[in-house]
């Protein structure tokens, strides 16, 4: 059984859906990427699943936690398992510490909240996680204020409030996009490290097709509130089929210097206001015909492994001899 298990997840704002039916599974251990574009829905299918969205969002569909339903449970039971057992990590590390409290107070309330441990035993263990997750003189430092860590550090602060719980899954939301490249780095080799060393599962939100390829099992590509590809990572790296994964991947630099010219994929994601109707890529799509105006692909399970929401998919012959995956009227 999963460990978390969503199905036909559904957001709406004042009216607006911006997420279309969302189905997601992640097993106990693994690491999972979801990539797209800004605004494709990426963060808005955590924040439904835990119940922070804000009380003018529609939600509907299911999420089980080990098969507890959270959609509709009462606050105290989404409560528990979020900080618990699921804990999320954001971009902005400051927007979610405490700026008058000290970090140690603030990882010793996580403490004591979710495992129940008394002061002195929570002042040893967060001393013990600051150490863990790489900050230099912990047991010192554990008595400073936020303002007096850098960004990088602060981001590995609430990495060490996030473990407090000892939670069975990390949802990692864009860690690294507010730090500078080495820092970056850094902080993905210390989740990689803490994943190995507890055992926890991973759901990695981000940009950066480098860095989910680098920690992530599996990955999904969300586009316009949708998922349109997923599978493991080395075939959807090696052959990407839906045109929208093969435009992320195009479009950013390879490190081995294979790629010389970086490919844009034109357009933006439109507006949830104003979907196209058909599928929803297919006006910045290259291979789109007619049909694809008209008619919405469903997310497929393929040979490989994969599940793919797209008629015309990219071939990986050269030759580019394309071949639709549902038969299309004539
Ligand atoms: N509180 C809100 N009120 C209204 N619309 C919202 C709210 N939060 C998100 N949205 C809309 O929901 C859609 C999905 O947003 P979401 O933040 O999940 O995208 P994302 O893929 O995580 O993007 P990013 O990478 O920029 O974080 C967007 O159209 C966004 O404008």
């Amino acid at each position: 059984m999963s460990f978390v298990s969503i199905r036909d997840l559904k957001v709406a704002f004042d009216g607006v859906q911006v997420l279309h039916g969302i189905d997601l599974d992640v097993a106990a251990g693994e690491a999972l990427g979801l990539v797209g574009e800004s605004g494709c829905g990426k963060s808005v299918t955590w924040l439904a699943a835990l119940g922070l969205l804000p009380g003018k969002a529609t939600v509907t569909g299911s999420v089980t936690v080990q098969g507890q339903q959270l959609i509709g449970a009462n606050r105290t039971a989404v409560e528990a398992v979020r900080g618990g057992r699921i804990a999320m990590i954001f971009q902005d590390p400051s927007s979610s510490l405490n700026p008058v409290r000290t970090v140690g107070r603030q990882i010793c309330e996580s403490l004591r909240l979710h495992r129940g441990m008394d002061r002195s035993a929570a002042h040893t263990e967060a001393v013990r996680l600051l150490d863990m997750v790489g900050i230099p003189d912990a047991r010192k430092r554990v008595d400073l204020y936020p303002h007096e860590f850098s960004g990088g550090q602060c981001q590995r602060v609430m990495i060490a409030m996030a473990l407090a719980g000892a939670p069975d899954l990390l949802i990692a939301d864009e860690p690294t996009t507010a730090l500078d490249a080495t820092i970056q780095a850094q902080i993905l080799d210390l989740l990689a490290m803490l994943r190995r060393e507890t055992g926890m599962a991973m759901v990695f939100i981000s940009h950066d097709l480098g860095a989910v390829g680098a920690i992530c099992d599996r990955v999904h590509v969300m586009y316009a509130g949708q998922i349109v590809e997923s599978g493991a990572i080395g075939p959807m790296f090696d052959t990407p089929r839906h045109p929208y994964t093969r435009g992320l991947f195009d479009a950013i630099p390879r490190l081995d210097g294979t790629r010389n010219r970086l490919i844009p994929i034109h357009g933006t994601v439109p507006d949830p206001r104003h979907m196209p109707s058909g599928c929803a890529f297919a006006p910045r799509c290259p291979k789109a015909s007619a049909f694809c105006n008209s008619a919405e692909p469903a997310l497929k399970p393929q040979k490989d492994d994969r599940q793919l929401a797209c008629f015309y998919p990219v071939t990986a012959s050269p030759a580019g001899a394309d071949t639709p995956t549902e038969r299309l009227p004539a």
